[in-house]
């Protein structure tokens, strides 16, 4: 539930806002003029203000500068009629969110409101995800199959150094714990490891979450602040998803590893960089390189190490491991005694495929210990997929029937199937459903969130 401020001059378009957003769960206020606007916006606490371009006299630009001013973490959506989408752009310019074309559509409307707060939410999550870096879990590199036992000698062999790795593999093999390992192997315990999901992160914000800004570098740079590379300090920052980096931050990132100096947007002043970098990346790099879709002179300054995660598939030795420790850590958060697993439920976990690797295999784990009450793990615990349910096909997706369609629901309803289906096959875990379906993870997520599917 978010707190929506609506800013119209029409008494129509305010009351069919106020029951539209009410009816998704919001809380709304609404305002006819600049004045009334920015009463409320004095009172702070909004996260998303929609307001008109045109109030009657008054400029809903206004009330766009007073929001930014005021509170710059505020999201606001503009409504303007087509004649004045020059004004949008220079309100985009000035730090809004999106624009809306009138007439729009509902569905129209309910997505920007969707996207803006969710950029809200991801704004935010990353300040809190900066403050708490400092704490690193204590996950060891489980594992004793060959290709593990491989790994964890390489990590002891080059966490000393300061040298760039790079983690390769799928999602969920655990590149994440590979990078704490070679943190904590290498000195750096007492120093903050800092991980950045840089697929997740808006592409207009990654350059300056990374290398900080100056106060005034841009719309909303209402403070000065320190990026990423500064707050690891001599730590480690951890890029994971590198390949989804935009070309631009491309660039940046290759002369701070170059000349291990970095300068905030808006700076004139260059810092030093002390911290190691890890990257790790879900995609084939070097397919990436080839399709001009990342830099090759970055790719080998990131390649200088490479450590290759393995699927679960082609490590099924450790599976069993992994069962055991994941039902012993849920069970002892969950306060209860280490449960056992029936016969027909262990044979459903060994046999599984487990795409959507050690993570798929952790959620699966902490479903069943959640949903078993006694001491014995049973089938009806699982997923629906390890129960060797078949997936549901839309049924004859392109026949025409006799009375014809509503198309784009119909192709809706195919697109939210595939979207559920993906998702259960990988139990959850988003980057790697996003692989199955041919999408990049943001494609997915705003579809995800388009569907309201997986909590978005
Ligand atoms: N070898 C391992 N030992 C202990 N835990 C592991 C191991 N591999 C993975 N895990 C666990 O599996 C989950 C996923 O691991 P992690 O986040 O490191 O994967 P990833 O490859 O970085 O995924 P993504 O590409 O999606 O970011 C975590 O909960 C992690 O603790």
């Amino acid at each position: 539930m978010a707190s929506i401020l609506v800013v119209d001059d029409e008494l129509s378009m305010r009351e069919f806002l106020d029951i539209l957003l009410r009816k998704e769960g919001h809380e709304v206020a609404t305002a006819a003029d600049a004045s009334g606007a920015l009463a409320r916006v004095a009172q702070g606490d909004l996260d998303l203000v929609i307001t008109d371009l045109r109030l009657g006299r008054d400029s809903g630009i206004d009330v766009l500068r007073a929001v930014k001013e005021q509170a710059p973490s505020t999201e606001v959506v503009m409504v303007t009629a087509f004649a004045t989408t020059e004004n949008a752009i220079q309100a985009m310019k000035l730090g809004a969110y999106d624009y809306v074309l009138k007439p729009f559509k509902v569905e129209e409307l309910r997505l920007v409101v969707a996207k803006a707060l969710e950029h809200r939410a991801l704004v935010a999550e990353n300040r809190v995800l900066r403050r708490t870096v400092r704490a690193p879990r204590e996950d060891a590199l489980l594992g004793r199959s060959p290709a593990i036992v491989e790994v964890r000698e390489l990590v002891e062999k080059v966490a000393p150094a300061r040298t760039t790795i790079l983690v390769t593999g799928e999602s969920g093999t655990g590149k994440e714990v590979v990078a704490r390992a070679i943190h904590l192997h290498g000195g750096r315990r007492e120093q903050p490891f800092v991980a950045i999901n840089c697929g997740a992160i808006p592409e207009g914000l990654i350059e300056s979450e990374l290398f900080g800004h100056e106060r005034g570098a841009f719309t909303g740079a209402t403070e000065t602040r320190a990026g990423l590379f500064e707050v690891a300090g001599s730590g480690t920052l951890f890029l994971d998803e590198v390949g989804e980096l935009p070309p631009p931050v491309q660039v940046k990132l290759l002369r701070a590893l170059q000349e291990r100096r970095i300068r905030r947007v808006g700076g004139s002043r260059d810092l030093p960089v002390a911290a190691r970098i890890v990257a790790a990346t879900n995609r084939e790099l070097g397919a990436e390189v080839q399709a001009g879709r990342f830099r090759e002179d970055l790719f080998y300054r990131l390649n200088v190490i490479q450590i290759r995660m393995p699927p679960l598939r082609d490590r099924r030795e450790d599976v069993p491991l992994f069962l055991e420790h994941f039902l012993g850590r849920f069970a002892a958060e969950q306060g209860r005694p280490h449960p056992r697993l029936s016969p027909e439920a262990e044979r459903a976990l060994l046999g599984h495929a487990w795409p959507g690797n050690v993570r798929e295999l952790a959620n699966v784990v902490e479903r069943a210990v959640t949903l078993t009450t006694g001491d014995v793990i049973d089938l009806s615990a699982l997923p629906p997929n390890l129960r060797g349910r078949p997936a549901a096909a839309p049924a004859e997706a392109s026949a025409l029937p006799e009375v014809g369609l509503d198309l784009q629901g119909h192709l809706d309803a195919i697109e939210r199937a595939l979207l559920e289906q993906a998702l259960e096959r990988t139990g959850g875990v988003k980057t790697e459903a996003a692989r199955l379906l041919s999408l990049t993870f943001r494609s997915l997520r705003y579809r995800l969130a388009k569907y309201g599917i997986g909590g978005e």
